[in-house]
């Protein structure tokens, strides 16, 4: 089947809601015995994007197994479908949803991109639509046009793009593509999101001059993000160098082909895992990879820091826990992604705790820290906002209304408080569809694992 039509389903459950637009909200169940429970994920949204971008810009044809089918990968296939590309559904052996074929076609423009929230759109896409001929437009949701572009915008013109902005660094923006880019040497601060450098790598070896990256700035967040992506163009025999941590040059060469299982989301993982922690008990992930770039795998070393003992048989991991929670000390700079998962176990735990080294995740799907800060000290918590992070203080939680800011990890961190504290409301819990549209059945499968 040919998928030309990728649109917003007629129920749109991620939209611009606001709490007030949301009257029905989510009672998130709590664990009433300790948990005794196996969860299969669907793949990875970082993995699935990227590959969705190097099977556009390849030479040939290429195959995804077992993709995510979530918004945000339905808006990166529909934007490359609006690019020029055919994506073909195809039955694979994936438990959630078709695999995906991917065939590249002369890159057009004249076209308007949805990005809707997704980073990873709004990041990997103006280089795409700088390489194909005519304007193509970028947009996406209320909140989408908080997210900083300025690095992507920036980037681009200095190698080569022409792109008309509002000059405010965000979205909505328009990238005059002439069906090919300079390239080159620049400099950028990607301080505000690994995405910058990830998107421009991505492209580059199909720019005229390949690329030569330096980042410049006070940090670089997301490291395991970026050896993703050379990972992935590895896989289709395009070599990354890196002189130097912060830079990068790419050569011109041919992005070929591949067939390419993906891997289950890792980081989806979090929440599952933790809640082992959170109710006791144990809980495992079915298809955790032998190795990966995906920054979830550390959660094999960060639940045990909060307590939990973490084994692992074949492709199966297991998180244990007692249901008493440690307080840490940790810097997450390299996977912020993981932060709202496990600040809500900190807001669980007997002792205090400081996580920082994210500054940076004021610029996701929200401003996460105050987001986090606010819902968790609604409920009676007593969290502080750093200016990289949050200090977590252990108080007792009463249930009670908890916002999610169309943010994905905002619903699932309330899910896991919910899972101990009676009464947690969660808002739009609907929003979790931008990465994992299976969620609320998947977590009544784990709570629903209980052993009395
Ligand atoms: O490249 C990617 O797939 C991502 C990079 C990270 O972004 P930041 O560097 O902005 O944190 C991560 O948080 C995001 O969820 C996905
Ligand atoms: C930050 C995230 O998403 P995005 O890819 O939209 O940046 C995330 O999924 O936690």
């Amino acid at each position: 089947m040919l998928i030309s039509r990728y649109s917003k389903p007629e129920f749109d459950p991620y939209g611009d809601t606001s709490p007030e637009e949301t009257d029905a909200r989510w009672p998130a169940p709590t664990g009433s015995g300790s948990l005794s429970a196996s969860v299969a994920l669907p793949g990875s949204k970082s993995l699935t994007n990227r590959e969705l971008v190097l099977s556009a810009l390849a030479t040939h044809p290429s195959l995804l197994r077992a993709p995510l089918h979530s918004r945000d990968t339905d808006l990166m296939v529909a934007a490359l479908v609006q690019l020029g590309c055919i994506v073909n559904e195809v039955d694979g052996d994936g438990e959630f949803g078709p695999d995906l074929q991917v065939i590249p076609g002369e890159l057009v423009g004249s076209t308007t991109i949805d990005c809707g929230l997704a980073g990873t759109v709004m990041r990997f896409l103006p280089p795409v639509a700088a390489l194909g001929l005519g304007p193509t437009t970028f947009d996406g949701d209320a909140g989408a046009r908080r997210r900083p572009m300025s690095t992507t915008i920036s980037s681009l013109r200095a190698l080569g793009a022409d792109i008309n902005d509002d000059g405010r660094g965000a979205l909505p923006f328009t990238v005059h593509g002439t069906g090919t880019l300079p390239g080159g040497e620049i400099t950028i601060d990607a301080s505000a999101s690994s995405q910058f450098v990830s998107g421009l790598l991505l492209a580059a070896p199909n720019f005229e001059q390949g690329l030569h990256l330096r980042h410049s700035g006070e940090r670089l967040p997301s490291l395991p993000h970026i050896e993703m992506t050379i990972a992935t163009l590895a896989r289709r025999g395009i070599t990354v160098h890196s002189p130097a941590v912060g830079e990068w040059v790419v050569a011109p060469g041919r992005i070929g082909g591949a067939d390419i299982d993906i891997e289950p989301d890792l980081s989806n993982a979090a929440p599952f895992l933790a809640a082992a922690l959170v109710a006791g008990g144990s809980v495992t992930i079915t298809g955790w990879p032998a190795t990966t770039t995906q920054v979830g795998a550390d959660l094999a070393d960060l639940l045990p820091l909060f307590g939990a003992e973490v084994s692992r048989e074949g492709d199966r991991l297991t998180v244990t826990g007692t249901g008493s929670i440690r307080g840490v000390q940790l810097d997450l700079s390299t996977g912020g992604e993981l932060a709202p998962t496990l600040v809500a176990l900190a807001a669980l735990a007997d002792t205090p705790s400081t996580i920082t080294g994210i500054g940076h995740i004021r610029h996701h799907e929200t401003d996460r820290l105050a987001a986090l800060a606010t819902e968790i000290n609604r409920l009676g918590g007593a969290v502080t906002e750093l200016p990289d992070g949050l200090q977590i203080d252990p108080r007792p939680l009463q249930g009670g209304p908890w916002n999610t800011y169309d943010d994905h990890r905002m619903a699932t961190a309330g899910a896991l408080i919910g899972l101990r504290v009676p009464g947690v409301l969660i808002e739009n819990i609907g929003t979790t569809a931008k990465t994992l549209p299976q969620f609320t059945d998947l977590w009544q499968t784990l709570v629903s694992g209980v052993r009395s």
